[in-house]
């Protein structure tokens, strides 16, 4: 595991669950029976009055689970419509469906079945979870299609769903059968109010769609602890979460942070003098376009890098006078300028792109990139990188690359054109996916920014860092400050990988501890703030 909670697979979950399960130790009965469990004491908390709810269960163990909550919200006193498909053939989904047959009927998994349930205060999904395999068709996708437009946006019935919205494909977040966006042939996109999912997050909960589709993610424990981490090499995805997740070993959030900054960066203590944090050197534009880099250079100095030097060309000196003092400044040319600068040994980490301008840009990225030190690439310097020839030749594990959506594909045209594709079979291509192979590619990390940001080491190790909670993040200037919090954690020795998730996870708890309203320039000013609340 990298940091915070490891993220399976649907792959690695059913692998995980068939370990349990040919252990001897617990069935996949007694699996489905805390599954079902799980969800219908979360739909008890929410609802705490017993009404009316609507089950639809779908062919597989997903249906199974659906069986199992309509028979315990039944004995809870809840009024219960089930629908269901005729051939159950799993032997536990069909052990659950006969249980429930017990309590009450089956009415036909159809539109116009769905239809005649209108008093329903909560429709639960039960359809598909990780066995999709295609997209939804015929039947099926005409009851999803119905349960999108009777439950979402403003309708008064909620929906709950089981492991996640049927037709959401699990590892990507994306709806199979449809396009970019969520659009194209597939159903009306669902928008639950719960999720709950069982053991581990699964990427498709976290990316692209699957937040929105999800409404809130609960991770129910369901006993699969000991196979998840027994004899498995640790998961290569994983994130900050800003929920609880139950069963962990690290859960404190300042227990976390703690534990990367420990791997790597010098904590400031007693013994420690400004030259031991690192010197981080932002190469900043011309006139009029100093604002970025000095607010990825604020951001370094808030990092705690010892010294930040911005270096814009000397008739933009004076722009850059007080901003704030605390920050140098030193003129800088041409690339041979860069050169001398950089027979300092102190300087630690650099950064460019941030308002540098395209031209200067390429001027400066040849001296840049073949010095040793880490390095942040990010803004004009991502496009002028995309313009050199065998570009990805000059790059190496020491380089973070921090593209938006734009600047990725201007690098990686294919892996863009490739998420844009409608995914016809599961898994689909995701973020994670490209990132990753990106990051592969060019031998360098790559952030790819996002409500779902991920980062991925040309090793594979990947992270996605979710921030569907701060929309109000996506404002001007906010890239810069990250591109200078990743730059002053790898001034202060944070390894690439490292500085560029503890980035992106400062980044969004100083939007989260703002608020809305938030422009960029507040962001290095709620730094402190953060780092007291996490105990640093
Ligand atoms: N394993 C365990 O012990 C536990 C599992 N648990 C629960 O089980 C869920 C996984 O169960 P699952 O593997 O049975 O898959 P599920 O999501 O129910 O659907 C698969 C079925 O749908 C079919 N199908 C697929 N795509 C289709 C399409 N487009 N249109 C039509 N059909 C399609 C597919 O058929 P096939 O692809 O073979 O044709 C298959 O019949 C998991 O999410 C969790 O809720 C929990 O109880 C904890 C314990
Ligand atoms: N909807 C969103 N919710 C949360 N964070 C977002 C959202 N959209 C973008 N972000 C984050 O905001 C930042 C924007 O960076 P960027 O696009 O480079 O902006 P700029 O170039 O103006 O600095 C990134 O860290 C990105 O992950
Ligand atoms: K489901």
């Amino acid at each position: 595991m990298l940091y915070g909670s490891e993220i399976l697979t649907a792959a690695q979950m059913r692998a995980i669950e068939s370990e349990a399960m040919d252990s001897g130790e617990v069935t996949g009965l007694t699996l489905m029976e805390r599954a079902g469990a799980a969800i219908a004491g979360q739909i008890r908390l929410r609802w705490p009055k017993p009404g009316q709810a609507t089950v639809l269960c779908g062919p597989g163990n997903n249906g199974g689970d659906g069986y199992a909550i309509a028979r315990l919200l039944a004995q809870a006193g809840w009024s219960l419509r089930v629908l269901g498909l005729d051939n159950t053939p799993g032997a536990n989904a069909a052990e659950m469906k006969r249980r429930w047959l017990e309590t009450g009927p089956i009415a036909p998994l159809t539109e116009s079945e769905l239809h005649d349930s209108p008093a329903s205060d909560v429709f639960i999904d039960a359809i598909f979870g990780t066995g999709l395999t295609r997209p939804p068709e015929g039947r099926i996708a005409a009851v999803l299609h119905k349960l999108g437009r009777m439950t979402g946006g403003s309708s008064r019935a909620s929906l709950v769903t089981v492991d996640c919205p049927s037709g959401l494909c699990m590892d990507s977040g994306r709806w199979l059968g449809s396009g970019n966006g969520g659009k194209g042939a597939g159903p009306v996109p669902l928008e639950a109010a719960l999720t709950v999912a069982f053991d581990s997050p699964k990427p498709g909960h976290l990316l692209d769609q699957g937040p929105a589709a999800c409404g809130k993610l609960v991770i129910a424990d369901i006993g699969l602890r000991r196979w998840r981490e027994d004899g498995r090499p640790p998961s290569l995805s994983a994130i900050w979460p800003e929920f609880p997740i139950p069963d962990r070993r690290i859960c404190s959030i300042r227990e976390r942070a703690r534990a990367v900054l420990d791997k790597g960066i010098s904590a400031k203590g007693p013994a420690g003098h400004k030259y031991s944090y690192g010197h981080a050197l932002i190469v900043a534009g011309a006139s009029g376009h100093g604002g970025a880099a000095r607010l990825t250079a604020r951001a370094a100095l808030r990092s705690g890098a010892g010294l930040v030097t911005i270096c814009p060309p000397h008739p933009a000196l004076s722009e850059h006078a007080g901003y704030p003092d605390a920050l140098m400044r030193r003129g800088l040319d041409h690339a041979a300028g860069l050169q001398a600068i950089l027979t300092d040994p102190r300087i630690s980490a650099l950064c460019i792109g941030p308002g540098c301008g395209v031209d200067r840009a390429v001027t400066f990225l040849p001296a840049v990139l073949e010095q040793p030190r880490p390095c942040v690439l990010d803004a004009d310097a991502l496009t002028a990188l995309a313009r050199s020839p065998d570009w990805p030749r000059a790059l190496s594990g020491h380089h973070v690359l921090t593209p938006h959506g734009g600047e990725f594909a201007r690098l990686f045209p294919d892996l863009a054109a490739k998420l844009g594709e409608t995914s016809a079979r599961g898994p689909a291509f995701s973020r994670v996916d490209a990132t990753r192979e990106a990051a592969r590619r060019c031998g360098a990390v790559i952030l790819l920014k996002g409500p779902d940001t991920v980062i991925a080491a040309p090793d594979g190790r990947a992270c996605i860092h979710s921030a569907f909670d701060v929309p109000w993040l996506a404002t001007a200037g906010s890239g810069d400050v990250l591109a200078g919090l990743i730059t002053g954690f790898l001034a202060r020795g944070l390894a690439p990988m490292e500085a560029a998730a503890f980035g992106a996870f400062v980044h969004a708890r100083a939007a989260r501890r703002f608020g809305p309203g938030l422009i960029a320039d507040d962001l290095p000013e709620q730094l402190p703030g953060v780092f007291r609340d996490l105990g640093l």
